[in-house]
């Protein structure tokens, strides 16, 4: 698979900041074309920065950002930032159409769509996000998840390359949580769309081909989910809960049950169980 993201030493600093002081620090990391790799951290590590990095938003004081091919300047920025969609953790500062179906179809205006095309694919966005009821009011009047939603159909319509999302889904229940997920899988099944994922949530990262741990600025794991989710306890210093399925192996080892020291999922952990039971 090729790169569609390369993160070569980059190094970034607020303007406030001194001149001795990083908020990244020498970060280094590739993401292959439909990938999906999930950035973890405590708050305050620097994930935030990293994202607004990669679509220009701030520039860096030193290395290299590299978007499909093109190294990231002032003149290639406006052609990188068409393949990066992004959804920001308060999607309030993201609106700007009257209503909902304006402002969903404010992502596509850019893009030379025929208007009848443009009403379809914001309507169909609106539906896959569960907002279609909605479409006609105003975005601020919203609830937060319906926001986070609705912020989600801009990308649904325009079809990004990379879809970058910033804890994107902290508003939502743990169904809403998962019904765009799903939605997600299901982008990712049609397109050879590429995601990157800042979060807290275990599942979101657990959804990921692969997660990136990000600590006071640094880049300090990486791994697949279950190597990454095979540190236990150690996860919440990294900024992340502990997996269902290792929270119930901690509560059985406590009872004295000899439990694999391997990562299992959730159904991992149903069949090792049955299995126990099965063997009594
Ligand atoms: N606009 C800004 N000006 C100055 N410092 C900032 C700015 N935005 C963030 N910072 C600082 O940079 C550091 C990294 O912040 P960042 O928002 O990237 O972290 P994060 O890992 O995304 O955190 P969270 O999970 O809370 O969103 C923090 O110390 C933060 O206070």
């Amino acid at each position: 698979m090729s790169q569609i993201i390369d993160v070569a030493h980059l190094n970034y600093r607020y303007p406030q900041q001194s001149a001795d002081d990083l908020t990244l620090k020498d970060i280094s990391f590739s993401v292959a074309d439909g990938e999906w790799v999930a950035i973890v951290g405590h708050n305050g590590s620097g994930k935030s920065t990293l994202a607004k990095n990669l679509n220009g938003l701030l520039a860096p004081v030193s290395g290299t950002v590299t978007v499909d091919g093109q190294v990231l300047s002032e003149t290639t920025v406006w052609d990188i930032r068409k393949k990066i969609g992004m959804v920001f953790q308060n999607p309030d500062n993201q609106f700007v159409g009257a209503t909902v179906e304006d402002d969903v179809a404010f992502s596509l205006e850019n893009q030379g769509i025929p208007r009848d095309e443009m009403l379809e694919r914001v309507h169909a966005a609106l539906k896959q996000v569960d907002m279609a009821d909605f479409a006609t009011r105003e975005p601020a009047r919203l609830s937060g998840g319906q926001k986070q939603r609705v912020a989600l159909a801009g990308m649904i319509a325009a079809q990004p390359r990379i879809l970058i999302l910033d804890e994107a889904t902290s508003m939502l229940d743990p169904r809403g949580r998962y019904e765009v997920l799903q939605t997600i899988q299901q982008m990712k099944a049609n397109s050879d769309l590429t995601v990157l994922s800042i979060t807290h949530d275990i599942d979101e990262a657990a959804n990921a081909n692969r997660v990136l741990v990000v600590n006071d600025g640094r880049l300090v794991e990486e791994g697949t989910p279950a190597e990454i989710f095979q540190h236990g306890a150690a996860l919440i210093k990294m900024g992340l809960d502990m997996p269902y399925a290792e929270r119930l192996k901690a509560a059985l080892k406590r009872q004295g049950v000899q439990v694999p020291a391997t990562y299992l999922t959730e159904k991992g952990m149903a069949d090792w169980l049955w299995q126990l039971i099965s063997n009594k």
